[in-house]
C-alpha cells in the first residue's frame, strides 16, 4: 500500500545544538536506509518549511506506523498520513 506522508519537524528550540545534529544524523542514516529498501518511495522536502512530503510503499498503516514511529525525530514530528490508490487515469505503472 503507498500512503502519503507528511512530516513536520519542530525541534525544541533549547535542545543541545550536539544534541539535533546527533538525532538528524541517526534520522538520516535510518531514512537512507529505508529508502534502498524501497519502502520509503520518495523523500522530497518542501520549499521554505523544515518539512518534507514522502510517499511510502509498505504492507499496511500498521507497518507505516511502526516505521513513522521508530524515526528518531518522530517524538518532535507532526505527521499526516494519506492512503493512495491507483488514480484510473494514471500512465505509470509504478506499482501502486
Ligand atoms: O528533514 C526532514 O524532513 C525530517 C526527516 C526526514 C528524513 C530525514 O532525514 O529527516
Amino acid at each position: 500500500m503507498l500512503f502519503h506522508v507528511e512530516m513536520t519537524v519542530n525541534l525544541p528550540h533549547d535542545l543541545p545544538k550536539d544534541q539535533a545534529d546527533r538525532l538528524k544524523a541517526t534520522e538520516k542514516a535510518q531514512a537512507q536506509e529505508l529508502q534502498r529498501s524501497g519502502k520509503w518511495r520518495h523523500l522530497w522536502r518542501v520549499a521554505g518549511q523544515y518539512a518534507n512530503v514522502s510517499v511510502f510503499d509498505v504492507s499496511g498503516a500498521g507497518e507505516l506506523h511502526e516505521i513513522l514511529s521508530g524515526l528518531p525525530l518522530f517524538p518532535f514530528m507532526q505527521i499526516e498520513v494519506k492512503a493512495l490508490c491507483r488514480h484510473p487515469s494514471a500512465i505509470a505503472d509504478d506499482g501502486a
